[in-house]
């Protein structure tokens, strides 16, 4: 089997320069559109697919993103790795504006989007301990290593609704809860890859301290800007050292991403509604 790399592009990263054979395809899916046409191409001998989260311009909100369209195309197209990189906002002093952290863990404060493949007609229930995958996590951390950005390994992701930042208040209190990062879109991204089977890994860039930091401004807009406009490159450069991390030759997860699904199905298969199993084929196709 080959790797397909999958990348989602977050703010400030809409496009990949310098594939070979790029096309923007149309990709339909039975969860509507993805949030953008996807780039295809190949990068250092590997397929690779970008996904830009909000679309080229910025169209989609956090909370409108179509996150199920926007796995589900990625599966259809035999993507099997997933990197996100995110803009983010730090709860820690040692996790500067600037900085990449390589997230493991997400609290998921998200309440107004659709979290799941599944439900009434097939209902299943993946597990997400680990929600990201450490193989390719570690390989994430060694290419932000080589594009000489400052990387951290590991950190837990606040995931928020927006649109709005937080609150002083809220900020404090997600410091209080250990959390490193906050943002608004990893969550459901990184539960519906792994309902798909996908090796999903998380790079926050940091872009400011959020609203606790008492030298700090509270967080806006126009910092997190200037912020990205510095990093693109950097995480340009992250996606252009991946392929080699990864390898052309694809090998199962040693973490069990690509076999998430293998008893976690629990509607009998006389009772799963055929108009719901249909609109599972690219995600669930291997179990059903
Ligand atoms: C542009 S600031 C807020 C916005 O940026 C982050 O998006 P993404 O994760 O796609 O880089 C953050 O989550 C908010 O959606
Ligand atoms: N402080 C912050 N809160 C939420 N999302 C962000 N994206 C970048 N900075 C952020």
């Amino acid at each position: 089997m080959d790797t397909v790399i999958g990348i989602i592009g977050g703010s400030g990263l809409y496009d990949i320069p310098g594939l070979e054979d790029a096309t923007w395809q149309t990709v339909e899916t039975p969860w509507g559109a993805p949030s953008d046409q996807i780039l295809t191409g190949r990068l250092g001998g590997v397929t690779l697919a970008f996904l830009p989260r909000h679309g080229r311009g910025h169209v989609h909100s956090p909370t409108t993103v179509p996150y199920r369209a926007n796995i589900d195309a990625l599966k259809r197209l035999g993507v099997t790795d997933v990197v996100s990189v995110s803009a983010c906002g730090s709860f820690r002093e040692e996790l500067a504006p600037g900085d990449f952290v390589i997230v493991d863990q997400f609290i998921d404060r998200t309440f107004a989007r659709e979290k799941s493949f599944f439900g009434t007609g097939c209902v299943a229930h993946v597990s997400v301990a680990h929600p990201t995958c450490t193989r390719l996590g570690d390989a994430a951390f060694a290419a932000a290593k080589a594009a000489g950005v400052t990387v951290h390994r590991g950190g837990t992701y606040l995931a928020m609704e927006g649109p709005q930042f937080s609150s002083v208040a809220e900020s404090r209190l997600y410091k209080s809860w250990g959390c490193d990062v906050i943002g608004m879109t990893n969550m459901p991204e990184a539960k519906l890859a792994r309902e798909a089977e996908l090796c999903y890994a998380s790079v926050a860039m940091i872009t400011d301290y959020d609203s606790w930091h008492p030298d700090h401004d509270t967080v806006d807009i126009s910092t997190i800007i200037a912020t990205l406009t510095g990093n693109s490159d950097a995480a340009r450069r992250l996606v252009a050292d991946l392929p080699d991390r990864l390898g052309a030759e694809r090998h199962t997860c040693p973490h069990g991403c690509d076999h998430a699904l293998d008893h976690a199905i629990m509607t009998a298969p006389d009772k799963r509604d055929p108009a719901v199993t249909a609109r599972l084929d690219a995600v669930a196709g291997r179990v059903m």
